[in-house]
This record gives structure tokens, sequence and C-alpha cells, in this order.
């Protein structure tokens, strides 16, 4: 069983780092190589990262909780405004912000905003200047100088989210700066993305309209998994369906697992409409006769296979 703060030896490291910058510097390239799944929605359209996605990277010595912010940017409307401050709340409460910047645009009054906003808060910060691929070795010193000149940074770490440059090194300072602290997350989980959760409802939700309601409320859907096997195009998603009785296990698996492939067959369109990307749906269902009185847990993604 995976035990939550099991690792609270004296030197863990943990903490909560904030990746922000302009739409497009590689904010998600970054988390998905780190995380090394394609967690967070990646696209050349800006401002694609909507929701804060959570890429949770568990080492020996030390776990990391990234938090990939939407866009800071002046905003235009009032969604905009609102999305700026959740993003400015965020970067209060965490232990690292890591300002990304893209090499090959420079200095801009986007960036020029974010510091603005950066140097109302106390929390360190790092400057990632990514995309180093895209420029000549020469251009890097005049930009390390521009920002610097701007404001104080911990570290400043030139990096290729995409091709991998410097990311481990960049990890390595990153560790060395967090707090000692407990291990916040069970080794194997990567995310705890609101995904994760809207892909368990959508599969409820199949479940409980194909056995036309014969079994309501005593349906729950965890997600054992989402996964995306090296560079594949299809996204794997192993999910249990859990069921108070041995009688409801019969119905949602249906007369030769006919119920069942057809509440999958469903869910997985939605899901592939959610990720945008093809899904494979592996579904599983189990009998559980309290899981009701573990909602709460089941919710937090807390509840994992060895635990049932
Ligand atoms: N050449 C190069 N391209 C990169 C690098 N990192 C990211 N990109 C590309 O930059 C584009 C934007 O990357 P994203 O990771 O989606 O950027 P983002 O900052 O998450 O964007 P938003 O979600 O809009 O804020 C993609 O086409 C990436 O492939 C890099 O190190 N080098």
């Amino acid at each position: 069983m995976n035990k939550i703060n099991e690792n609270t030896s004296k030197n863990y490291k943990s903490g909560f780092i904030s990746i922000i910058g302009r739409p497009n510097v590689g904010k998600s390239t970054f988390l998905n190589r780190v995380i090394g799944q394609k967690i967070a929605i990646m696209s050349d359209k800006p401002q694609t990262t909507r929701n804060k996605v959570q890429g949770v990277l568990t080492l020996n010595d030390a776990q990391m909780i990234f938090i990939d912010t939407p866009g800071i940017h002046k905003p235009k409307h009032k969604l905009g405004d609102f999305m700026m401050k959740v993003a400015q709340n965020t970067l209060k409460e965490v232990d690292l912000v890591l300002f990304m910047i893209n090499a090959e645009e420079g200095y801009g009054r986007g960036d020029e905003f974010i510091i603005e906003k950066l140097k109302t808060i106390k929390t360190p910060v790092f400057l990632v200047i990514n995309k180093i691929d895209q420029i000549h070795p020469d251009e890097l010193m005049p930009l390390i100088e521009k920002y610097s000149s701007k404001m104080e940074f911990k570290e400043v770490v030139p990096i290729s989210a995409l091709q991998g440059n410097n990311v481990e090194t960049l990890l390595g300072q990153i560790k060395d700066f967090l707090p000692e602290g407990p291990q916040y997350y069970p080794a194997d989980q990567v995310t705890d993305h609101p995904e994760r959760f809207i892909i368990s409802e959508l599969i409820r939700e199949k479940a409980l309209h194909l056995t036309r309601e014969e079994i309501p409320h005593s349906i729950a859907v965890v997600i054992d998994s989402i996964k995306r096997e090296g560079n594949s195009e299809t996204i794997h998603v192993m999910a249990t369906v859990i069921v108070e009785r041995d009688s409801q296990k019969g119905i949602v698996i249906g007369k030769q697992g006919k119920m069942l492939k057809e509440i999958g067959q469903r869910a997985r369109l939605d899901i592939e409409n959610l990720l945008g990307s093809k899904v494979f749906l592996e579904l599983w269902v189990k009998v559980q006769k309290d899981w009701r009185n573990k909602a709460g847990q089941l919710r937090d993604y807390g509840f994992r296979e060895d635990e049932y």
C-alpha cells in the first residue's frame, strides 16, 4: 500500500513549484519532459493551459510538485482577470517560482508585466531560459544580463525543454533549493489533474445511464492510471468501477461482458474528446461493500489498486 508521507526521513526535500511565463514559452513541454508523460495539454496555440496542472516528480531524496499556471498576461476580459488572480495567489504560496522565458523572443512587454508581478511577492524565483536550441550561444549572455538587471533571480538556468539540454541540471538546482519536507504524494502519482476526476465522472455517468439506474448511487469509479506509452498516439486509461454487491457487479458486466463493453465504448468517445487524443480504456469491476464511507478518499484519488 502506498502511504502518503511514508518518506519523512531527515534530508528528504519537497516543495511546490510554479512555472510561469508568457504563452508558448514551453511550460507544458518542460513539465511533460520532467514528469515523462503527456499530462499537460501541449499546443502551438497560446493559452491552452487553462487548468492548474500538478505534475509530481518523486525521486529517492526529493519530491517536486509542479504547478503549471496559465500564462500570466495583461487581462483583456473578466475571465483573464480571474485567471490572473488565481495565478498570482498561487505564486505567493509556492516554495519556488520558475519564470520561463523564450530565448528566441527576448525581453518584451509580456515579461515586463510578469516581472512587475514577481516583484510584489517574496517567493524566490529562478529564471529559466528555454529554447536555447534556437539561438547562438553568444546571444545568451546579453539575455541573462538584460533580465538580471530587472530583478534578482536565485538561479539563471538556460535549457531546451524540447531537446532536454540542461533539464537535469535545473532539476538538481531545484532540489538543492527546496526545504526539507515530507513526501506529499505516493511515489507513483504523477498528477492530480482535474481531468482524472472528469474522466471518472464520464465513466460513472455511462454506467448509470446504461444500467438504467438500476444501481443508483452504488457506483464509484476510480481512475487507476492515465498513461501515454512512449511517443504513442494513444493514451491508456485504466479505471475500476466499484459497486456494493455481487449482484450489481453482474449487472455492470452484463451478459458475456456486453454491458461493460458498451459503457467502455461510450465513455471512451467522451474521454477522447476531452483529451484530444486516441484512448484505450481498460475497465475493471470490483465489489467493495463500504466504498461510500470512503467517498472523500475516492475523490482525492488516494484510493488505489492495492488498497482494495
Ligand atoms: N525549439 C524549441 N521549441 C520548444 C521548446 N520548448 C517548447 N517548444 C515549442 O514551443 C511551443 C509551445 O510549447 P508549450 O509547451 O505548449 O508552451 P506553454 O508555455 O505551455 O504554452 P501555454 O500553454 O500557451 O502557456 C510548442 O510548439 C513546443 O514544441 C524548446 O526548448 N525548443
